[in-house]
């Protein structure tokens, strides 16, 4: 229990109370049926339901505040339960976040917080960022895609976004991150979240940026919005970490970020600070060399693919920042972990290799598919997905982007949502020229479209297997079916035969 008074807590902009200012909460909730008792219910006006709807079934169980915009029905129902406190403010979900910092005292001061946004690249540096800051001795955890993660192992939570939690969760798992002795969190933070204001109130130690791409036009509408939510997370960072490699927006953060930053770059006559140059692909990984300051030091990282060197560059700037020495840096990339299922090779019994790969915007496939063909192999075999609860627009993009890239091409389906996967399937067609040639197939399910990939590789061959699951998922018709490209995989090699 902890007693929170409404009108002091910093950061809300509050416009009326109903009912007594304080309450002794136990717990905070923006779903009416998670509600506990003595807890504070958030009414979020959503894309299908507005949360005002629901907070007499709130109260019922157990709610002894409510927090919202409808100072109408507030005062109505605070005539009816005299006990409960009706928080009128300005914006719900800003609130939200303001009061579960307070609600769990801070914990994000409490350790250092790095935020990643961009629009390819986000799991994959936090991860890096995570597992570079344990090597060197910084108990770091992170938060993202692929869930959360302390220093030690992936922690069991049930995740409320596929990306970047709700600001109750969030700053839930700062406090049992930092109970767990860890120092500090690399946490994915997408446009999305910050538009949704899930992550206002914090300031991040350590803003880091990787790219900027069309995306998410399902949400933001237009690209200037996207990018404008993209920018958010700098006014919210106290140093900057910056890709000048990235056309998207790398200038644009430049010239309008104000506190220390370091850049970085794979260009040899660039002025970043960072820079990485000699990428030679090896079988388990990268060598290349890290130029900093006057030095030049030739390291190894079992990484795949330049865009993911540029990634590890972005990890090495956090680590600077953190007061590391280029040199102790450079001692422990060798055993850098990667996050699952990007750029995962899988060696397959018929000496075919399997990659894994959540590439799911025209500029990931593109970078992924010229990494792949550097490395040795006979053909090479891509499954692509149109992702039913994305933009519909995408998806001819991502048939165009791989037309003559690859020997055989499968079309699948990722998250049909609500939408007929048929439907899906000719979405995605109508980006080739050619959508009838005899190499292009389709699978209307991505468990069918994983067997039917597998089935056409032969020994030297690479299998590529992109787009992906969330929380280990597909969505269909608002349900979580469980999904597993590496166990169709095994399934494939090991029990067929
Ligand atoms: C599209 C979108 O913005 N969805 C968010 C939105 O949900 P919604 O608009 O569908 O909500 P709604 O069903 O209309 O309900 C409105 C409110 O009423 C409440 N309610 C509803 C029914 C009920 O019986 N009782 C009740 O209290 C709901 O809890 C909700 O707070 O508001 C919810 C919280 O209030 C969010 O959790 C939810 O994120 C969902 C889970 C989601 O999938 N979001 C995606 C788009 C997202 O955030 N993605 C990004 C980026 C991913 C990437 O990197 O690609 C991410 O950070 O994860
Ligand atoms: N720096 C990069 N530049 C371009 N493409 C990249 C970069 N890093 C990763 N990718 C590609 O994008 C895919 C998704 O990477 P990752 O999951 O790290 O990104 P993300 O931003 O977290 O995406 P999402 O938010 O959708 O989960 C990778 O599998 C890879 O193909």
């Amino acid at each position: 229990m902890r007693m929170i008074n409404f009108d002091q807590i910093k950061g809300i902009a509050i416009k009326q109370i109903f009912g007594p200012n304080a309450q002794a909460v136990s717990g905070l909730a923006f779903h009416s049926r998670r509600v506990v008792f003595s807890s504070i219910f958030f009414s979020v006006k959503g894309e299908n339901e507005d949360g005002h709807q629901y907070i007499e079934e709130a109260i019922q169980n157990g709610a002894s505040a409510i927090v919202g915009e409808d100072s109408v029905q507030f005062s109505r129902l605070s005539e009816r339960y005299r006990s409960c406190s009706f928080v009128v403010v300005e914006d719900v979900r800003a609130a939200m976040a303001y009061i579960s910092k307070y609600f769990f005292n801070h914990a994000d001061e409490k350790i250092k917080t790095i935020g990643v946004t961009g629009t390819n690249g986000k799991t994959t540096v936090a991860a890096y960022v995570r597992s570079l800051l344990n090597l060197l001795g910084t108990r770091s955890g992170s938060i993202g895609t692929t869930g959360i993660w302390s220093s030690k192992e992936k922690l069991k939570y049930v995740k409320s976004t596929p990306t970047t939690p709700e600001a109750i969760d969030l700053h839930r798992v700062f406090h049992d991150l930092k109970k767990a002795g860890d120092e500090a969190a690399a946490m994915e933070v997408s446009s999305i979240a910050l538009d949704q204001k899930r992550v206002d109130g914090m300031v991040f130690d350590i803003g880091i940026h990787t790219n900027f791409s069309e995306e998410h036009l399902e949400y933001h509408k237009t690209i200037d919005h996207y990018k404008a939510c993209k920018l958010k997370l700098f006014e919210q960072s106290r140093q900057g970490v910056i890709n000048l490699d990235d056309d998207g927006m790398g200038m644009d953060l430049f010239n309008c970020f104000k506190g220390p930053k370091l850049t970085y770059s794979l260009s040899p006559s660039s002025e970043a600070d960072l820079i990485g140059t000699g990428i030679e692909v090896m079988d388990s990984g990268s060598m290349f060399t890290i130029h900093y300051k006057s030095k030049s030091i030739r390291v190894f990282t079992p990484v795949f693919g330049a865009y993911n060197v540029a990634n590890v560059l972005s990890a090495i700037a956090t680590a600077l920042m953190f007061g590391y020495t280029i040199d102790a840096i450079a001692s422990v990339l060798a055993k850098l972990e990667s996050p699952e299922g990007r750029f995962q090779v899988i060696q397959a019994p018929n000496d075919s290799k399997v990659i894994i790969d959540y590439a799911h915007t025209p500029v990931a496939l593109t970078n992924l598919v010229d990494e792949v063909k550097k490395i040795q192999h006979r053909r090479l075999i891509v499954m692509i997905a149109g992702i039913g609860i994305r933009d519909f627009n995408k998806m001819p993009k991502m048939a165009a982007t791989i037309e003559g890239k690859a020997d055989e091409v499968i079309v699948t389906v990722d998250h049909p949502g609500y939408h007929d996967p048929q439907i899906i399937i000719n979405q995605v067609m109508k980006g080739f020229n050619e959508p009838k040639a005899s190499n292009i197939h389709s699978a209307l399910t991505r468990r069918e479209g994983v067997r039917r990939s597998l089935g056409l590789g032969r020994t030297g061959d690479i299998v590529v297997l992109t787009s992906g699951c969330i929380n280990n998922a597909q969505i269909v018709k608002g349900e979580q079916i469980p999904h597993s490209d590496e166990a169709i995989i095994r399934e494939h090699f090991f029990q067929s035969q």
